[in-house]
């Protein structure tokens, strides 16, 4: 589903990304590990369109980010550290909007539908967004993902400062949607949650995706010890 071919960016003549190479398979949760300034949020933000490489490719789904964007966009879904979309409208009306620039029109009760699914409380749906909590406001960035019919989801920075259950039900979540034959590519610094959650692990270090392991074969412990001999 992600491809990234030697994929290499500089900013000012300055390396940040430095011919990575990874891939994000169906049914995968990839977590993108590294300390700060290590690369993750440039690799996602390639992939989303909003950064150019400038070497190397980003593929989704075999379609070029840079040459497909308009494609590629539709495939995908992203969920930043604090979804914002529009305070002033309800869960449901915010995923209404966003579904129509997707192209998709649903009707109350399909909308109704993709917010229970992505784990809502009913009572929130008709509530402002404003006074969602960041779990409520991932709950609806799954919901929009789910409506535009997203192969992949990006996330970054999805747990941190989320309490230890809102983390559980984000967990089988994300478990849920990639079940589906869909995938997740996360930037954290969350190591224990990465074990739990994800099927993949890569860990970055100044632009460079210097280890990978698949999560069965690693404990969260050994993970941790791996990461604090790689940075
Ligand atoms: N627009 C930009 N112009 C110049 N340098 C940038 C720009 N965006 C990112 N960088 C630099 O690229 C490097 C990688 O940043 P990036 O945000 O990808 O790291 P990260 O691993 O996501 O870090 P964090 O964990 O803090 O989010 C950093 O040195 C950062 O300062």
């Amino acid at each position: 589903m992600l491809h990234a071919i030697n994929l290499t960016k500089e900013f000012d003549a300055r390396p940040v990304l430095n011919q990575v190479n990874l891939t994000v398979d169906k049914n995968e949760v990839y977590c993108l590990l590294g300390q700060n300034g290590a690369g993750k949020t440039t690799t996602i933000n390639i992939f989303l369109g909003f950064l150019e490489a400038s070497s190397g490719q980003a593929l989704i789904n075999g379609k070029d980010v840079q040459s497909h964007r308009a494609q590629t966009n539709k495939m995908i879904a992203y969920i930043p550290e604090v979804v914002q979309l529009y305070g002033n409208l309800s869960g449901q009306e915010n995923l209404d909007f966003f579904s129509r620039l997707a192209g998709f029109t649903y009707t109350s009760g399909e909308l109704t539908r993709f917010l229970r699914k992505a784990g809502l409380q009913e009572e929130a749906h008709s509530r402002r967004l404003s006074t969602f909590s960041k779990g409520m406001r991932q709950k609806v960035g799954i919901a929009i993902a789910l409506a535009k019919k997203a192969d992949v989801i990006f996330m970054d920075e999805p747990t941190s400062g989320l309490d230890p259950k809102a983390t559980a039900e984000f967990t089988v979540l994300c478990q849920e949607f990639v079940a589906e034959g869909k995938s997740i590519f996360m930037a954290t610094h969350d190591i224990f949650n990465a074990v739990n959650v994800g099927t993949r692990i890569g860990i970055m270090k100044e632009g460079r995706l210097v280890h990978e392991r698949v999560t069965r074969d690693i404990t969260a412990n050994q993970l941790q010890q791996l990461y604090l001999e790689t940075i």
